[in-house]
């Protein structure tokens, strides 16, 4: 199981096709010389892989640092079909997101190519104009952060693009350049943002475009039509490394040959991490509340505080079961010990199922945070 039979190596899943961000934050976890990288359709497709057995990891978007939660993956952690019992994070990765609008320049020249590079990806010969084409296009420098202005001019005339196509969570993402430069232009949402660059890729009409990623206009053979047309600089995504829970999915000491490497997100070690030291490690945590008891939330977010367990984030998703209820994602700084009463995170989920009306872990993991982006 999770190994790709002849060649003995893991399988890992990830949202694909090739190019995504997703297959981005995969090279960055992954070496490909030891794992078999192997695209998904969708983020539901990478959770089936991994609760299958198929795949031995799985890699997912979770958060955009700009436009926030990442819902489809919510909702398969959420699981209300109880499809996903054992799909646990084990760990994370986060990826510098600079999109660019993709399509067809007719003024495009072949021989001004610039020279890009990407180890995994083999980027290179980009095409990408060098001058703005559009007048009275809204240039802001870095020293002028005004949310209202794009960060980024076209390189190109745009007047020819009829259609856009992304991965939903872009749209919020480059909202100031979508509403200067292609206001009312139609937006359709697709599975990821190298799916919208094939599928413009595929689009003869060269009336489409797509907001994607650098990697996938070489990948894809597109024009860059606009670079960096996010709404902020340090636009990032977070990704989680999933692993099923059960001893089926293997270990990568048994599925790897020896000597191998271990990606830094690989989970703690197992049963349990004798060294109290756990503040570098984040945990998900989901639980549900009864709606109809005043203080049931505050009950149960003050486990976390009686335990000094700092929240690092909280979300919410419709639980599923009745209008206007919700299942609660915290994600707090320690871990759980496998096997082991002891720990703040193994007491304060003692006291939870005390408080709220039930909950589940979903995995604990090494922080990949640095202190810069603290949290
Ligand atoms: O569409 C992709 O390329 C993805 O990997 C998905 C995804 C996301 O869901 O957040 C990843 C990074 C960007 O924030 C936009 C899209």
């Amino acid at each position: 199981m999770g190994e790709s039979n002849g060649v003995n190596k893991p399988l890992v899943a990830f949202l694909g096709p090739k190019a995504s961000y997703t297959h981005q934050a995969t090279l960055d976890v992954f070496d490909e010389a030891k794992y078999i990288l192997a695209p998904q359709i969708g983020i539901e497709d990478v959770f089936s892989a991994v609760q299958s057995g198929h795949a031995h990891r799985g890699v997912v978007p979770f958060e955009n640092s700009s436009n926030g939660s990442v819902v489809f993956t919510l909702d398969l952690f959420a699981d209300l079909y109880q499809k996903y019992p054992d799909i646990l994070v084990c760990g994370e990765a986060y990826i510098s997101v600079q999109h660019c609008l993709l399509g067809r320049d007719p003024g495009h020249h072949p021989h001004s190519l610039n020279q890009h590079v990407r180890p995994g990806l083999g980027l290179t010969n980009v095409k990408e104009r060098e001058s703005p084409l559009s007048s009275g296009a809204v240039t802001p420098t870095t020293k002028e952060p005004v949310p209202s202005k794009p960060r980024a001019a076209p390189l190109a005339d745009l007047s020819k693009v009829k259609k856009i196509y992304s991965h939903p969570q872009a749209w919020g993402q480059c909202k100031s350049f979508l509403n200067t430069y292609l206001k009312s232009i139609e937006r359709q949402d697709v599975s990821s943002t190298s799916k919208a660059a094939q599928l413009v890729a595929d689009d003869e009409s060269g009336t489409s475009a797509a907001i994607s990623s650098i990697v996938a206009a070489k990948v894809c053979g597109l024009d860059i039509l606009a670079k960096g047309i996010e709404d902020r600089s340090d636009n990032t995504t977070r990704f989680f490394v999933l692993q099923n829970r059960s001893p089926l999915s293997p270990s990568p000491s048994t599925s790897v040959s020896a000597g191998t490497h271990i990606p830094a997100t690989e989970p703690p070690p197992q049963p349990c991490d004798p060294s109290p030291e756990t503040e570098n490690y984040k945990t998900l945590i989901s639980f549900t509340v009864d709606h109809a008891n005043p203080g049931a939330l505050a009950h149960s977010l003050s486990v976390f505080e009686q335990f000094g367990l700092n929240l690092t984030s909280i979300n919410t998703r419709p639980s599923g079961v009745e209008n206007w209820n919700y299942i609660f994602f915290v994600e707090i700084k320690g871990r759980k010990l496998d096997g082991s009463a002891e720990g703040a995170v193994n007491k304060a989920l003692l006291d939870l199922g005390k408080v709220c009306r039930g909950w589940r872990w979903l995995g604990s993991w090494e922080n990949r945070l640095t202190a810069a982006g603290s949290r």
